[in-house]
C-alpha cells in the first residue's frame, strides 16, 4: 500500500473543500463548514497500485496573514493550489503560496517541486465574472514550473478527477527521491502534526 498525502491550499472561498469532496464523492455540495482543517482519507487503485490517500483540506482563514505553512509543507507529498477565477485576491494568495512552497522545497530537490504542485483556477463556470485571465494562470504556472488547469468543481467532475489523478501519478513517481530525504517513517510525522493541531479525519 502506497501512502500519498496531498494538501489542498488556497484563499478563503476558492473552492478547496468543493474540489476535494467532488473528487472523493462525485458530488458537488454547495456549502461546507470552513471553521476547521480536515483530513479526508480514501483507498483507491491507480495504475494497478493500491493507494491510501490523505487529502488535507486546509481551512484558509488562519493562514491568510502569515503563510508560514511549515507543518503542511513537511506533511504533504503533493500540493493543489486553488484560486477562484472570479476573485483576483485569491489569485494573489495562490501566487504567495507557490513562492512559499518553492522556496521551502528548492533547497531539497528541484525536480520534486516541478511535478508535485498543481495550480488550479476554479469556478470556470463563473467566467462571465472572471477577474483572472487563463493566460495569467498559465504564466504563473510556467514561472513556477508547476502544472495548471482551469475547471469548475461545480460542473466539471471528469476534469477534477483528471487533475487529482495527475497529482497522484506525479507524487508517487517522486517517492523514490523523497524516501532518500525522509529520515524515518512519515507516519509518525503525520501523527505528530495531527496530535498538535487536532484535525478532524473523515473517511469517504
Ligand atoms: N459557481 C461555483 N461555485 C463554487 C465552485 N466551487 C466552490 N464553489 C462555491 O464557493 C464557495 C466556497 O467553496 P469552499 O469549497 O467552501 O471553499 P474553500 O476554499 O474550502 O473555503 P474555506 O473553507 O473558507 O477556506 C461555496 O459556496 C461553494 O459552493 C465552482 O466550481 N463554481
Amino acid at each position: 500500500m502506497t501512502e500519498v498525502k496531498v494538501a489542498v491550499l488556497g484563499g478563503s472561498g476558492a473552492g478547496k473543500s468543493a474540489l476535494a469532496v467532488r473528487f472523493l464523492t462525485r458530488r458537488f455540495i454547495g456549502e461546507y463548514a470552513s471553521s476547521a482543517d480536515c483530513i479526508y482519507t480514501k483507498h483507491l487503485c491507480l495504475d494497478g497500485r493500491q493507494i491510501h490517500l490523505e487529502i488535507y483540506d486546509l481551512c484558509s482563514q488562519p493562514q491568510q496573514g502569515k503563510l508560514s505553512l511549515t507543518d503542511e509543507l513537511h506533511w504533504a507529498d503533493g500540493f493543489i493550489i486553488v484560486y477562484d477565477i472570479s476573485d483576483r485576491a485569491s489569485f494573489a494568495f495562490a501566487k504567495a503560496l507557490l513562492y512559499r512552497i518553492r522556496e521551502s522545497h528548492l533547497a531539497v530537490c528541484k525536480k520534486m517541486v516541478e511535478s508535485s504542485i498543481f495550480l488550479v483556477g476554479n469556478k470556470q463556470d463563473l467566467c462571465h465574472m472572471r477577474e483572472v485571465g487563463w493566460d495569467e494562470g498559465q504564466k504563473l504556472a510556467i514561472e513556477n514550473k508547476c502544472q495548471f488547469c482551469e475547471l469548475s468543481a461545480a460542473e466539471h467532475y471528469q476534469e477534477v478527477v483528471a487533475m487529482f489523478t495527475k497529482v497522484l501519478r506525479n507524487t508517487t513517481s517522486n517517492f523514490k527521491v523523497k524516501e532518500k530525504r525522509r529520515p524515518s517513517g512519515s507516519k509518525s510525522m503525520a501523527k505528530l502534526i495531527n496530535n498538535v493541531f487536532g484535525k478532524r479525519r473523515k473517511s469517504v
